[in-house]
Formats: C-alpha cells, sequence, structure tokens
C-alpha cells in the first residue's frame, strides 16, 4: 500500500514534463499505470498529445482513456518515453522486464530523445542485480539458449504464470537469470545479445535520462544525468 502510493507519486509526476503536441511513449507495469491515467485526464482536459505504448495492455488502458495511439509507422520520432523500472542505481542504469515487456520497452525508448523513469524509491540500488534479469529468447531449442546462460553466470529460470510457460507480447519465453550482482553491465550486456535464441535482455544502461523517485508521502525526488 506504502509502496502503491509511491508508485502514484512517481507516476503522476510524470505529467509535468509533458508539452501539448508531444508524441509519448507509454510504458508498462503498475507504476507507468499511474502516469497513464494522468494523461488520459490531460487529454480529457484539451490537451493535444498522442501516444505509442509498449505492451497490448498498456494500448488497451490508454485506449480506454481516450488517449490517441498512433501505430508505429506513423511515427517520426517520440518525444518522451515514461516507464517504469524493475531496478535502477544512480548512474541510472535500469533493469526491465518484470511485467515481460521488456523488446518493446526497449525499442520504444531507443526511439526516444528523453527516458523519463517512473518508480518507488525501493528499486534504487547501489548495484543492480538484486533483481532477476528478465531476458527474452525465442521458443525454438529454449533449452539449449537456458544451458548457454547458465554458463554465462545466470541462474536462469523459465518464467511462469499461472501454471503455464510465461508467452511475451511478441511470442517468446522469459528466463529470469539470477546473476546477485552485476558488476560489469556493458560486457553482461553484450555477452547476453550475443547467444543464438536471445532476443533481447532487460538491460537498459544508456536510455533513462531522468528517474522520477517516488515515495509513500507523495514527495518525488528527481535525478537526472
Ligand atoms: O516489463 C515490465 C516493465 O519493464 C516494468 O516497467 C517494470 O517491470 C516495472 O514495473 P512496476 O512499475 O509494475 O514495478
Amino acid at each position: 500500500m506504502q509502496q502503491d502510493l509511491a508508485k502514484k507519486a512517481a507516476g503522476e509526476a510524470a505529467a509535468a514534463y509533458i508539452q501539448p503536441g508531444m508524441t509519448i511513449g507509454l510504458g508498462t507495469g503498475s507504476t507507468a499505470y499511474y502516469a497513464i491515467m494522468r494523461i488520459g485526464e490531460l487529454v480529457r482536459n484539451g490537451m493535444q498529445l498522442q501516444a505509442v505504448a509498449t505492451s497490448a495492455a498498456s494500448e488497451e488502458l490508454a485506449r480506454a482513456q481516450q488517449i490517441p495511439i498512433i501505430p508505429f509507422e506513423q511515427v517520426d520520432s517520440i518525444d518522451l518515453d515514461i516507464d517504469g523500472a524493475d531496478e535502477a542505481d544512480e548512474s541510472l542504469q535500469l533493469i526491465k522486464g518484470g511485467g515481460g515487456a521488456l523488446l518493446r520497452e526497449k525499442i520504444v525508448a531507443a526511439a526516444a530523445k528523453e527516458m523519463l523513469v517512473i518508480m518507488d524509491a525501493s528499486k534504487l540500488v547501489k548495484q543492480l542485480g538484486n533483481f532477476p534479469l528478465p531476458v527474452e529468447i525465442i521458443p525454438f531449442a529454449w533449452e539449449l539458449t537456458f544451458r548457454h546462460l547458465e554458463q554465462s553466470g545466470a541462474s536462469p529460470v523459465l518464467r511462469r504464470k499461472e501454471g503455464k510457460i510465461f508467452i511475451t507480447d511478441n511470442g517468446n519465453y522469459i528466463l529470469d537469470c539470477h546473476y546477485g550482482r552485476i558488476t560489469a553491465a556493458p560486457e553482461l550486456h553484450r555477452q547476453l545479445n550475443d547467444i543464438p535464441g536471445v532476443v533481447e535482455n532487460g538491460l537498459f544502461l544508456r536510455y533513462a535520462s531522468r528517474l522520477l523517485i517516488g515515495y509513500a508521502d507523495g514527495s518525488v525526488r528527481s535525478l537526472s544525468r
């Protein structure tokens, strides 16, 4: 509950960075939910903007809030991407993908001029890695990819939901990789994406331009590059 108040504070604070006419990237997850709800209010109060969504769930929520969603072929550039994170360090490196949306989230983040990360204070860490790193893999021969990842020093776990293998919006699987501490994130990022069968991993190392860190008392701390 306290954590929800903190997420709400961070999510709603993102609205202050939105200017009329912008194309916004809508993130995924329980913190992005609050940002999307707030953006819906702005739209219903007359602000002109358009958005792209990083998941089917966020697209559905945004449409229900009357936020105009445009197809990617109509996107020239994204002015501001607003998304959550599972962990962030003070260099603004992130782990994302706890909700399984990391691939689309990374594509949108890479296309955005700015990425605003909204999170509650519990997610700010000294070193990434306590949260298991989500790695999206294709289902074909996934057991081989699993073994490859084990050799990288991870303890991968195939993600399941309600007893069934979790399937991403892209039809892929997720391996949650326990590293404990990630000391050389850029090397790990490269190493993981070099493994055949790996589509993308949840390390976002150079995208975030600002963290909005929410607290249960409603206050928000901003940390930027
Ligand atoms: O795949 C999901 C995303 O990366 C989320 O942004 C991340 O898991 C944080 O989600 P939440 O705000 O629900 O903690």
